[in-house]
């Protein structure tokens, strides 16, 4: 079966994203809030707020595996397609770990059907994020690197716990690989063109108070108002009536967008051809082995 359809066959019978109606929250959800998960991902959907905070609980790191992308891509087809919902909220399951990035095992060691199947997965997830017609925030809890960022930087705000531990940038450089031309525009639409240039070259992880400061983030908050503040900003964005929003975000974004979608094949074949590079290869699984080995 492909992974898309096995997938979808994953998310729990019964479940409001498979059309049915959901139980009542279990942990403080509105009158009326409905509760969904697939394996990867749990959504917790208030329809009298118009808003879901969709929660990512893949461990130990929330990477995004190829599996992890599908579900998300899935949850979110299903959100968008759900009338009450017009505002997500991402953030993860667990606090520590927003996301750890994308899955280097997606990266290493694999056949080039592989990484285009893989990198075709991470364009859609962007593609469907960056569209969206959604209001979407960040409640970022946990450490934020490479592909994490990218997703947060997706949303249209992110709010930051105010943990020194909890760095967020694009730091492919770090190890030896760089952020392609669309993760690079996301930056420069968010922090502009200097920063974005500095950040990248260096792969830079920023701090909280650094983040804030160089706008990669909207507000830095106490851990345990991650969420309810990036509810509460979550109204004022849908205080504005949808479609003069929705205009406007086309309106910003297209031209990202269309890069994108005018490059995706060569974009594809360019991914393929630079991770199946021997010297590529080996920068990957040292770094991988240096993560593996901490903990053994
Ligand atoms: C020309 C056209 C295009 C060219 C394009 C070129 C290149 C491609 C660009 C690709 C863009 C890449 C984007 C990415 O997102 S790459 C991933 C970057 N991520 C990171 O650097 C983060 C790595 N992880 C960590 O730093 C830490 O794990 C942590 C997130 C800070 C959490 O620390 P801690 O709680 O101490 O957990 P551990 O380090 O002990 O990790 C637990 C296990 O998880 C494994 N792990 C960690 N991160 C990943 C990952 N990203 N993918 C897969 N696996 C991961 C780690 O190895 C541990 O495994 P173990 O249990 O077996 O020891």
């Amino acid at each position: 079966m492909a992974l898309v359809a096995r997938v979808r066959a994953l998310l729990l019978p019964g479940s409001r994203l498979r059309g049915a109606t959901l139980g009542r929250a279990a942990n403080g959800g509105g009158a009326g809030a409905r509760r969904a998960l697939s394996h990867r991902v749990l959504v917790e959907a208030d329809p009298a707020a118009g808003v879901a905070v969709v929660k990512f609980r893949n461990p130990p790191v929330n990477s995004l595996s190829l599996e992890m992308l599908t579900e998300l891509g899935i949850c979110l087809e299903k959100l968008e397609n759900d009338k009450t919902v017009r505002g997500i909220v991402l953030t993860a399951d667990r606090p520590g770990i927003f996301s750890a990035g994308l899955d280097l095992t997606e990266m290493c060691g694999r056949n080039p059907a592989h990484y285009a199947e893989f990198w075709k997965a991470v364009q859609e997830l962007w593609l469907r994020l960056y569209q969206s017609n959604m209001a979407l925030g960040a409640a970022i809890n946990g450490t934020c690197p490479a592909g994490g960022c990218l997703l947060s930087l997706t949303c249209d705000y992110r709010i930051l716990a105010d943990n020194p531990k909890y760095t967020i940038g694009l730091n492919e450089t770090q190890l030896g690989i760089f952020a392609p031309f669309w993760f690079k525009d996301t930056m420069v639409n968010t922090i502009g063109h200097r920063a974005t240039e500095r950040a990248l070259q260096l792969g830079l992880l920023f701090t909280p108070a650094e983040a804030l400061q160089v706008g990669l983030v909207d507000q830095v908050v106490p851990e345990d108002q991650v969420q309810s503040t990036a509810l509460s900003v979550m109204s004022q964005w849908l205080a504005i009536p949808d479609h003069a929003r929705q205009l406007t975000k086309t309106m910003m974004r297209k031209a990202t967008v269309d890069q994108l979608l005018k490059h995706r094949e060569a974009d594809i074949q360019n991914f393929v051809s630079f991770i199946s590079r021997d010297s590529i290869q080996k920068v990957l699984q040292v770094y991988l082995q240096k993560l593996r080995k901490k903990n053994h």
